[in-house]
This record gives C-alpha cells, sequence and structure tokens, in this order.
C-alpha cells in the first residue's frame, strides 16, 4: 500500500530536546533555561513570548548555533548542531548594527550570498528578487544610514531572504520601529511566509504580535525557563492587521497568553 504521508511532513524540522543553560559559574552561575522541550514542523510559525529575562534570546541564540546549551541538545532536519546550521538565517531587533555601514543596500544584502561562494551573476539575481520583495527595488545603490528604520529593517529581511533559508529566526525584529512600520512589516513576513513556506521562530516581548502572526505560541515560564505552554492559534489566514485583531477568538487568545505570561 502506497504511504499516506512523506517522511518530511511528519518529521519535525527543529527539535529542543532537554535544554537547559546555565552562564557563568558557582555563585556567579546564573540558570537561564531549564529543560526546555518542544519541536517545530516544516513550514510553521511559532512564536515565543514569556516574562522579561525568561531566556528568549539564550533560547534563539542556543537554535542557531551561536552558543551551546550546557545541557540537551538541538537538533534541525534531523542533525545535532553544534555550530550555525545551514539553511538559518537571523534578523535582530537592532539593524543599526546589523547592518555594515559602509557597505550598499545591495552589498549588505548579498553578503552572506558572497561570503558563501556564490557566482556574482546569481548573487544579483537574488539581490535584487529579495530587494522587490521587501518593496526596496530602487533603493540598492544606498547606504544603511540614509533610510529610516523601517526600510533599514527591510533591508535586513532581505538579507535573509536572498540566502532562501529554510529556517528563519528573528529575535524581536519590529521592536525598534513606530507602530504603523510594525504592522507593515508583520504583513511583510507574513506574505514572506506564505510565498517561500520557510519556517519562522520569532521572538517577541508583544503578545498581540506573537498572536497575529504565529500558527503557534509558546509560552516560557519565569527563569530558569521551561516551557510554560504551547498554545494553538487556531485563526485563519490570510491575517488582516484590523478584521483578524478583531474577532473575539483573537481576543481570547492574547488574553489567555497574557495570563500564562503573568503566571496565572
Ligand atoms: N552572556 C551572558 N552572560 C551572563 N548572563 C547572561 C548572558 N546573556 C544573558 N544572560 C542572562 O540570562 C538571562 C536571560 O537573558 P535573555 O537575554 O536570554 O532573556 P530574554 O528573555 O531575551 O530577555 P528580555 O525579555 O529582556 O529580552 C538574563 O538574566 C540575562 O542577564
Amino acid at each position: 500500500m502506497p504511504p499516506t504521508t512523506t517522511p518530511a511532513a511528519t518529521e519535525p524540522l527543529v527539535r529542543v530536546d532537554a535544554v537547559s543553560h546555565v552562564y557563568g559559574t558557582g555563585d556567579a552561575a546564573h540558570h537561564a533555561l531549564d529543560g526546555l522541550d518542544f519541536s517545530v514542523m516544516p513550514g510553521e510559525f511559532v512564536s515565543i513570548v514569556g516574562p522579561s529575562g525568561a531566556g528568549k534570546t539564550t533560547l534563539l541564540r542556543t537554535l542557531a548555533g551561536l552558543q551551546q546549551p550546557t545541557e540537551g541538545a538541538v537538533w534541525v532536519a534531523g542533525s545535532r548542531i553544534t555550530g550555525v546550521p545551514d539553511g538559518m538565517a537571523m534578523v535582530f531587533q537592532d539593524y543599526s548594527r546589523s547592518l555594515l555601514p559602509w557597505l550598499s543596500v545591495a552589498a549588505n544584502v548579498g553578503f552572506p550570498l558572497k561570503r558563501a561562494g556564490a557566482q556574482k551573476a546569481d548573487m544579483q539575481r537574488a539581490v535584487s528578487e529579495a530587494l522587490a520583495e521587501v518593496g526596496l527595488a530602487g533603493f540598492e545603490r544606498r547606504y544603511p544610514w540614509q533610510l529610516s528604520g523601517g526600510m533599514q529593517q527591510r533591508v535586513a529581511i532581505a538579507r535573509a531572504l536572498a540566502y532562501r533559508p529554510t529556517l528563519l529566526l528573528m529575535d524581536e525584529p519590529f521592536a525598534s520601529v513606530d507602530a504603523q512600520t510594525r504592522e507593515d512589516l508583520e504583513d511583510l513576513v507574513l506574505r514572506i511566509r506564505e510565498h517561500h513556506g520557510m519556517t519562522i521562530l520569532f521572538v517577541t516581548h508583544d503578545i498581540d504580535e506573537s498572536v497575529y502572526l504565529a500558527d503557534r505560541v509558546i509560552v516560557l515560564s519565569h527563569p530558569p525557563a521551561h516551557v510554560r505552554s504551547d498554545v494553538e492559534i487556531d485563526l485563519p489566514f490570510p491575517r488582516d492587521q484590523i478584521a483578524t485583531r478583531e474577532l473575539p477568538r483573537f481576543v481570547q487568545l492574547r488574553s489567555q497568553v497574557a495570563r500564562l505570561i503573568h503566571g496565572e
């Protein structure tokens, strides 16, 4: 009998297996993560929220392979990660520090591809496509400091996109832009996700944003952090900044997540 599902559809892309992290030693030791366990399926959009200082950035840095857990392991596409995995890109909150001010917009977007040894023509095509996708066609020759904060964050998103990642990690990417720009960037990320089908893990302090964007919201506990709850967001797609946020189910879910963060 033929299989009814392909193996790829049933295997998680990311598996966080009993991950703990302790910074420092002895009296100075700080237990940030405590036995975190969860999985993310290919194509899922998962928001990660939690109280301030819960360890969200520590978790994302561990997922990115930028630091090793003191206990447990992270698996991406079936391989235990010991460094930055292939096919992963990351977008940080602080675009002014993540973009290189002495490089043009195009050179910033092409930077990871150049380092990976891409052919010039392929790189130029990927850069143009990515900039067009984030609404910055025509800005190739500008420098990051000539752009608004929201535009700089679009450049950072384009740089991630040009790399064609299967896994995109985003650490509070819209925390430093104004409210209208934030909504525009949220919808940009949803469109990108729909277009490319990539898997996205998105750390945010903003409860409404976590619910608006995601298929699931993982709520971390007070430190040392464990997974306090894993909330399925059963809101229909496509999402709309006004209509989705008006839905009674949206209001119910955001209250549920808020209560969980506050420890109720
Ligand atoms: N390199 C480090 N060395 C020592 N302690 C650290 C280091 N990085 C983070 N910490 C500590 O680990 C804890 C978790 O930090 P982390 O930045 O991961 O939390 P967060 O949930 O992202 O914080 P926030 O809500 O403020 O964004 C904090 O108490 C922080 O001071």
